[in-house]
């Protein structure tokens, strides 16, 4: 008899557990795109490293703000003035320049008229005073935790990471993932297909899917389904980190990925979730390489890549949060109530809301290339109406900009 089926919740902890992070490197800055900070960013230099002008003007004493003022040089970014500014004294200022010493007020161009090499005020003058200026340490001081570990390094990390002084940054390394396409039904060449063939789309999906991780992805396959042939494939990838195959993972006669997994000697963690769809997913571990057997049909291949194998591979990324995040929305039209299975509706954004697509048959591939979305709903739940609220997961499949 087959043993209950897993939570979703229980399913990902048990994922989750199994994805220790992977070795450290450390990699040039702008080359960890993507990646996670494997140690907390600490800041090795102050910025501003002094008092900076926000903006362009001049510079004057705090205790000098009615002018006018005979202008005694400039500091410009990159070109300071190095003498203390004097009452009755106005240094020239542009943004990003150090403010001289004395000086404690910046009053922007527009607010000043000059003439033979003085300032006078005309307009409102720096109220209040040390506006336009940003302080020595306003961003971040040396030695201050900026990010902690497990932060994604996106754009602004990037620039944070060079501007606090840094080279290079701990990272873990990429994973290796290899794409098992398998079925005796599948044709490698879309343009070539019998009757009794369908064109092998999963595992480029899965692999796009992957592509917005910093991973290494190598496919094989359509694989026949013999154990024989789905062992040698196993083998055949021996060095990957996370074997990923689609289909074959239900109870049918020529579902051969468990069989072949325990014949492998793979120990089976977890088979067979309460979601839809998605439920026959399987993960399995042999040598410390983990296998992810996801369902065959499309839909159910994609939920469950976006559910499971995405954050298995930011969990060997070393990613603090590696689960997805939920987004309340706003139904744009009704939803039926559920069954015993947590479902994961289909949809997209629409004028209102989000509304479901037109079938949620987990084969409908038309249907999910028009998914923005992933509606959440718990076992059990009652029908809803249009505008009210649902959790939402927002997935990555290109209709969105
Ligand atoms: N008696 C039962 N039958 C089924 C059950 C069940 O509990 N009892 N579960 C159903 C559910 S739910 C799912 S999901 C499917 C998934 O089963 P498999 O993982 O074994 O998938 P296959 O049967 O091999 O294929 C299903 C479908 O997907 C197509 N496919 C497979 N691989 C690819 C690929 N690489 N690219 C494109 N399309 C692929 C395949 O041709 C089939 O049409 O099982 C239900 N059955
Ligand atoms: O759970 Mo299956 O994934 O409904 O199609």
């Amino acid at each position: 008899m087959n043993p209950p089926l897993l939570s979703l919740e229980e399913a990902q902890a048990r994922l989750i557990a199994l994805a220790s992070p992977l070795s450290i490197e450390r990699v040039d800055v702008p080359g960890t795109l993507g990646r996670y900070l494997a140690e907390p960013l600490r800041a090795r230099r102050t910025q501003p490293a002094a008092h900076v002008s926000a903006m362009d003007g001049y510079a004057v004493r705090a205790d000098d703000l009615a002018g006018p003022w005979h202008v005694v040089g400039e500091s410009a970014a990159g070109h300071p003035f190095h003498s203390p500014v004097n009452p009755g004294e106005a240094v020239r200022i542009s943004t990003g320049a150090i403010v001289p010493s004395g000086a404690q007020a910046v009053i922007v161009q527009e607010d000043v008229t000059r003439s033979d090499g003085s300032v006078s005020l005309t307009g409102s003058g720096p109220n209040p005073c040390g506006r336009h200026i940003r302080g020595e340490g306003s961003d971040f001081r040396r030695e201050a935790e900026l990010l902690p570990a497990g932060t994604r390094i996106g754009p602004a990390q990037i620039a944070l990471a060079i501007a606090a002084g840094h080279r290079h940054l701990a990272v873990r390394r990429s994973p290796r993932i290899a794409i098992i396409d398998s079925g005796d039904e599948l044709s490698a060449d879309p343009e070539t297909c019998a009757l009794h063939q369908v064109p092998a789309s999963n595992g480029a999906m899965i692999a796009a899917l992957a592509a917005s991780l910093p991973v290494q992805v190598s496919r094989i396959g359509p694989v026949a389904d013999s154990r024989e042939a789905i062992i040698a494939a196993f083998d055949a990838v021996e060095d990957a980190d996370v074997i990923v195959t689609s289909g074959g993972a239900s109870v049918g006669d020529h579902d051969l990925i468990r069989p072949a997994l325990e014949q492998w000697g793979a120990r089976l963690d977890f088979w067979r979730i309460a979601i839809k769809p998605g439920k026959p997913l399987l993960v399995a571990e042999r040598d410390g390489r983990l296998i992810v057997g996801l369902p065959g049909n499309p839909v159910s291949a994609m939920v469950t890549s976006y559910l499971f194998l995405l954050p298995l591979l930011r969990g060997l990324l070393g990613a603090a949060r590696p689960l997805p995040v939920a987004i309340d929305q706003r139904l744009a039209g009704p939803l039926p109530a559920t069954g015993d299975r947590r479902e994961f509706i289909r949809a997209r954004f629409e004028a209102g809301g989000v509304s479901a697509v037109s079938t949620q048959d987990s084969g409908a591939l038309g249907a999910l290339a028009m998914t923005d979305l992933l509606v959440d709903r718990p076992a059990g739940s009652p029908a809803l109406a249009a505008g009210e609220s649902v959790r939402a997961y927002l997935l990555q499949n290109g209709g969105l900009s």
